[in-house]
């Protein structure tokens, strides 16, 4: 009799990342089990984004990443970029290309098929009804859609959101969420990086702490993430702004 292996999803081992002198990350590890939401929390400055990019392959970085139980370093640049897929911060759009125009390219770089972009515009009701429209013209919560739907068109195994969320209307965010909890569903493993995960619980299965480059705790649930970095913190940034509309004091 054969014993079914889960499949472990994605994994990171010792990941480092180093500018110069400076060390962005320090000897990471985790992983995100296919169908899992995984954030990591943590304030500016503290590595989110070289992870995400260390995980993606956009960064020199020592240390392994490996997916499905296989190791990266010996997949082609090609193949990775199908397999996982990023929403960088800033969101890296044309803005004097079309909707279409920039879904286009995503499909026209990994060889898609030629319904790829009708799917994509098809993931946000926005973006079908505005396909035509300049994404400069956009609004930035629809310019987050369109980016999202944009790393979406590869059907990855892993998606990277960097600062997806922040900054946007609630409204907005609710539907990002949306997409992202029936991406799990059908096995994606999702991995977000966010100051801030007050608005999130909901789509949060499990998550790291990372403070200064290294990860200083883990929780089982959104809410118990929060509560570890406001620990770690002294206070959330949340909890901050809050404290100061209440009290109507400047802190800084
Ligand atoms: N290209 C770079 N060259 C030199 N230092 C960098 C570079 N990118 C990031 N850093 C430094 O590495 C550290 C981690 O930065 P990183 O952008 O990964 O953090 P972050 O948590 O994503 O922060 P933020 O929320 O501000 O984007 C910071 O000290 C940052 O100044």
């Amino acid at each position: 009799m054969t014993t079914q292996v889960a499949d472990p999803g994605l994994t990171v081992s010792g990941l480092s990342v180093q500018y110069g002198k400076a060390q962005a990350l320090r000897n990471i590890s985790f992983s995100a089990p296919p169908g899992t939401v995984t954030a990591i929390a943590g304030p500016n400055g503290a590595g989110k984004s070289s992870l995400l990019l260390g995980i993606y392959g956009s960064v020199q970085a020592s240390g392994e990443v490996g997916l499905g139980g296989v190791a990266l370093a010996g997949v082609t640049a090609r193949k990775r970029a199908r397999q996982i897929a990023i929403v960088p911060q800033g969101r890296q759009l044309f803005p004097s290309m079309t909707v279409r125009e920039n879904l286009q390219i995503m499909a026209d770089m990994l060889s898609l098929e030629r319904t790829a972009v009708d799917h994509a515009l098809d993931r946000f009701p926005v973006l079908r009804t505005r396909s035509k429209a300049l994404a400069g013209v956009m609004s930035g919560g629809e310019q987050q859609m369109m980016v999202v739907a944009r790393a979406l068109m590869g059907r990855p195994d892993v998606l990277l959101l960097d600062e997806t969320m922040t900054g946007l209307a609630p409204l907005i965010v609710t539907q990002i969420i949306d997409v992202v909890r029936e991406l799990a569903a059908s096995g994606v493993a999702i991995v977000m990086a966010e100051p801030s995960i007050r608005s999130l619980h909901r789509v949060i299965d499990r998550g790291y702490v990372l403070i200064r480059g290294e990860i200083v705790g883990s929780s089982e649930s959104g809410t118990g993430l929060d509560l570890l970095l406001e620990q770690h913190m002294g206070f959330s940034a949340d909890t901050a702004s809050d404290s100061r509309a209440d009290k109507g004091t400047e802190t800084e």
